[in-house]
């Protein structure tokens, strides 16, 4: 059994990782983490849990962290680095989902966070965990920087057209949208319901913190000498509480047929348990998805002409955040990589 904590228990993601792993058959948890709740029984704040945990919240005492094997941090950014190098030294391996490991680039990453980082030699050694681009580095890593929610949905979008060179990748444009919990569990004002229901805006227009790693992400997959990927993305709030669905438009190199098209996502795709290439003239819905660790997209190219349009939907908190960690933890310690995600979305 894989002893296993998490830090960062009571928000959004942690909840979702305590959900996705009570149930898995390879892991026996040993702590989870709130500084503010240490000593609650965790069914008494998530009463869906009752039966399933026994543990109360603890303190982030490093003592008994170093005493698992693998330790979560669903952590607001700028916590896991501060505590992940001393784990380090002491041979725990760590999957960080917050964004504190994600880009090469410090003097960007303090640029778009706000804030110093200090740990640049972890970041520089973390491995980016998008099981679809790296699964054999990840498969090796003590250190896991899992992809942000908006950034998981349209990587995956582009990314069997930016291997290929088959589009503009200096032009790129992602029109996205987040139910409320891609923006935690705090309390804002913005996100209580009698301002977020029966709505709909964009948010974050002139810049937000994902596009560096998005850009990041493609131009990773790009053949060298490509004109690096550039991307304007703005991301929007929906009135629902799961879900994320990207809208990716692209200007296309060459006339490649839709069917054409079709066949490269479905070629590049074949082999991912959780990427669903959808039939031509489908349109992807977030409920689709929605508790599952299942991208689906789906490709148009509207009245035949230069753009094609790439709709592609995961759940936020599921691929975008805890299931795509629970993967990212089945592959580093060997396991099947679908065990304890197989479940199929929740409807309605
Ligand atoms: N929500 C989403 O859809 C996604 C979120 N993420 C990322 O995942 C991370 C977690 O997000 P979310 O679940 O929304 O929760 P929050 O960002 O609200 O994190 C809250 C958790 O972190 C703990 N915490 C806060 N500060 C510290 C600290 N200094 N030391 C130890 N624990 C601390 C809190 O408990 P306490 O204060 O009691 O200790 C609480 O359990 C964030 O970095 C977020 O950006 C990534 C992808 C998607
Ligand atoms: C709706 C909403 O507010 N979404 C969040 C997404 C944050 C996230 O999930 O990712 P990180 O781990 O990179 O912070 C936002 O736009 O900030």
């Amino acid at each position: 059994m894989i002893k296993v904590a998490i830090v960062g228990g009571t928000g959004y993601t942690g909840v979702e990782l305590l959900r996705l792993l009570v149930p898995h058959p390879e892991v026996e948890l040993t702590a989870i983490t709130s500084r503010a709740l240490a000593g609650k029984p965790v069914a008494e704040l998530f009463p869906s849990l009752r039966g399933h945990c026994n543990l109360a919240f603890c303190e982030p005492d490093t003592e008994q962290l170093a005493g698992c094997d693998l330790v979560f941090f669903a952590t607001p950014h700028g916590v896991a680095q501060a505590q992940v190098p001393e784990l380090m030294r002491r041979g725990v391996r760590v999957i960080d989902l917050s964004a504190d490991f994600r880009l090469q680039d410090i003097a960007a990453w303090e640029r778009w966070y706000g804030q110093s980082h200090t740990a640049p030699e972890l970041a520089a050694q973390a491995v980016y965990g998008l099981p679809e681009v790296n699964r054999d580095q990840i498969a090796g890593a003590q250190l896991i920087a899992c992809p942000g929610c908006y950034p998981t949905a349209i990587q995956l979008g582009w990314i069997p057209l930016l291997e290929a060179g088959a589009v503009e990748a200096g032009q790129l444009i992602a029109s996205a949208a987040s139910g409320a919990s891609g923006a935690g569990r705090q309390g804002k004002t913005e996100l209580l319901l009698a301002e977020n229901s029966d709505n709909f805006r964009a948010y974050a227009a002139a810049g937000h913190r994902h596009l560096p790693e998005i850009e990041q992400g493609l131009r990773r997959v790009q053949a060298e000498g490509s004109t690096p990927a550039s991307v304007t993305f703005v991301p929007h709030l929906l009135p629902m509480i799961r879900g994320i669905h990207a809208t990716l438009y692209a200007r296309l190199q060459s006339d490649l047929e839709l069917q054409a098209l079709q066949e490269l996502f479905e070629r590049r795709y074949a082999d991912e348990p959780f990427v669903d290439v959808m039939p031509p003239g489908s349109h992807p819905q977030t409920r689709s998805v929605r508790g599952s660790n299942m991208c689906r997209i789906a490709l148009a190219r509207p009245d035949n002409r230069d753009t094609v349009v790439v709709m592609s939907v995961i759940d936020n908190l599921a691929k975008g955040a805890s299931a795509q960690a629970i993967q990212n933890m089945n592959i580093m310690f060997g396991l099947n990589e679908k065990l304890g995600l197989e479940s199929p979305a929740l409807l309605p």
